[in-house]
């Protein structure tokens, strides 16, 4: 038999262990095999027809790529006839999608960002998919917006694919974060690794360091201080790396340790921040603490924030956990002085 542990059996495992209900296993199971299509769309390139711009753009006044809508009509496909959805939410649609009522319906509401890291799709740079899942909330309609107005803090699972030199999904249920490797020729998700851990320290940060004049005193100090290196108050030298798709960067924060961190700027000061908090800052946020890390706006815990809008922004600092503390640290000090 083979030593190979499949998605499907670790979450049918997950299920005998409770973690899961057989419900959110095949709802998994779905998003799983909608990341499979994409990841064969993005493989295609050039030869696909899945370059450029589509020509349209977003609700948040971005235009939106080729890929970018492909892959939410992927992924919004898959799980309407999936059976355990009541409604999903996108970066690229306006409003919550109720499943139609002549298809089977399910009590989970799925978030997700079917294309993260759109300005690298052209440059064959590692792009993906980040998705989040709630449960259906008593009291509210479910299908509507508020329904998904819920914390990070009640997320039931969370994941992102990386379409990259491998496909790798990144997946938690509350109990671990746990690596599968797409096998191309088998076409199934393996266990590649089981509870990722990511160091507490780390010598190395992910930010985009042209947006520096932009903001806020603490985040100048913070970024100054790591500059001096050695002979500054930090102590150690520090290396930067960024890629400029999230899920790309948070996997080499999962790998192998490293602060991720899009912060407030005033370029737009009615923007709080670049990232969205349902379907990017969540996910990964549950992703990266169930791996032993942090997870802040910069002042406080990001699966703690009430949410009052779909595709509310917010600033993410994330990654291993003294990092955080300590840029979170500069910003709280800044607010007490
Ligand atoms: O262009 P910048 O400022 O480097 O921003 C890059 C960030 O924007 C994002 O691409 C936003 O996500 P989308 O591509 O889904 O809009 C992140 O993945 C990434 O971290
Ligand atoms: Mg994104
Ligand atoms: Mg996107």
């Amino acid at each position: 038999m083979s030593q190979h542990v499949s998605l499907t059996r670790f979450l049918i495992e997950e299920e005998r262990a409770d973690h899961i209900n057989a419900d959110l296993r095949l709802l998994i199971e779905v998003v799983a095999r909608a990341c499979k299509t994409i990841s064969v769309a993005v493989g295609k390139g050039a030869l696909g027809g899945i370059l450029g711009d589509a020509g349209t753009g977003n609700i948040q006044g971005e235009a939106q790529k080729k890929l970018d809508v492909i892959a939410n009509e992927v992924l919004l496909e898959a799980n309407a006839w999936g059976g355990h959805l009541a409604a999903c939410a996108s970066e690229e649609m306006d409003d919550p999608y109720p499943i139609p009522d002549a298809f089977p319906r399910g009590n989970f509401l799925l978030l997700f960002d079917p294309l993260d890291g759109s300005s690298n799709i052209d440059v064959n740079v590692s792009i993906g998919t980040i998705f989040s899942v709630l449960k259906c909330p008593g009291d509210v309609q479910c299908v509507d917006t508020q329904a998904f107005l819920q914390p990070g803090s009640s997320q039931v699972a969370a994941g992102y694919c990386v379409y990259g030199p491998a496909t790798t999904l990144i997946l938690t249920v509350g109990h671990g974060t746990h690596q599968f490797t797409l096998d191309r020729e088998q076409g199934s998700f393996v266990l590649t690794q089981r509870d990722m851990r990511i160091p507490e320290e780390t010598q190395e940060f992910a930010i985009n360091m042209s947006n520096k004049r932009h903001w806020e005193a603490p985040m100048q100090a913070y970024i100054d201080d790591l500059l001096i290196g050695k002979e500054g108050p930090r102590g150690k030298n520090f290396n930067m790396r960024w890629i400029a798709s999230m899920v790309a960067d948070v996997h080499r924060i999962l790998t192998r340790g490293g602060v991720f961190i899009y912060p407030w700027d005033k370029k737009d000061p009615n923007k709080p921040g670049k990232l969205r908090l349902m379907y990017e800052a969540n996910p990964m946020s549950f992703l990266v603490e169930q791996a032993g890390g942090a997870s802040t706006n910069g002042r406080s815990r990001i699966m703690d924030i009430p949410p009052t809008e779909l595709h509310q922004r917010v600033p993410v600092f994330l990654g291993s956990k003294k990092e955080v503390e300590a840029v979170t640290d500069y910003h709280r000090k800044a607010d007490q002085a």
